[in-house]
């Protein structure tokens, strides 16, 4: 059964409607502006979180410190790297905690989804460019990807059941359950609706 993570939540609300929905993760972002949460705002929404819904931290090139004293306080569950990160920066946080990582790849040609396949993290996440972008990129790469995947990157209601049929390991989304820069309700509905039909669908074939 495909995963789906509910990415970029920030208010109080958009807990209340992942714990309505149930979704397998929920993202906090770490970066960027438009969602960008404080530790003290993600401490809040995780407590206000369903204790089995798992919390991934989004982070770009941060100082390690910062993500583990973010687990450590049981902020977050999962940590995902959605900047330049290397393989050392990997190993060096590996070293240091068991929670799941997860490496979020731009998939533009086959040479990324061959660095996506060799990366050690537990999870690979492929999206567009730029995270949080609303847009997706050429599925037709994913033939290229050898190992379980986050596919990210544009997801929306219309084109959940295309995004099925390539087997994600996981389906993530943001852009697609907003409305002016905020969680939508209505638009979530749809989302899970979509996503959870199609998946009867799929196991069906
Ligand atoms: O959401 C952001 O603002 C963001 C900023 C910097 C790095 C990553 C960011 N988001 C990651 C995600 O929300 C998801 O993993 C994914 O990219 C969702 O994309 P989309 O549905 O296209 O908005």
């Amino acid at each position: 059964m495909t995963r789906v993570k509910l990415c970029g939540l920030k208010r109080l609300c958009d807990i209340d409607w992942a714990n309505e929905f149930r979704p397998d993760y929920v993202g906090f972002v770490f970066a960027g502006k438009k969602r960008r949460v404080t530790d003290e705002q993600a401490a809040a929404l995780r407590s206000h979180l369903l204790s089995d819904i798992p919390a991934v931290g989004v982070f770009v090139d941060e100082p390690q410190e910062h993500i583990l004293r973010l687990l450590e306080a049981g902020t977050i569950q999962v940590v995902q790297l959605h900047g330049s990160e290397e393989e050392a920066y990997i190993k060096a946080l590996r070293q240091q905690t068991k929670a799941p990582l997860i490496k979020a790849f731009s998939l533009e040609s086959e040479a990324d989804a061959k660095a996506a396949n060799a990366s050690s993290v537990t999870y690979v996440l492929v999206d567009h460019g730029s995270g949080g972008s609303g847009q997706a990129f050429d599925w037709d790469l994913l033939r290229f990807l050898e190992r379980p995947y986050f596919l990210a990157g544009g997801l929306s209601p219309e084109n959940i059941k295309q995004a099925l049929a390539y087997r994600p390991f996981a389906v993530d989304v943001s852009s697609g359950i907003e409305t002016n820069g905020y969680k939508d309700y209505d638009k979530i509905k749809r989302f899970m609706a979509c996503l959870r039909g199609a998946m009867v669908e799929e196991e069906q074939r």
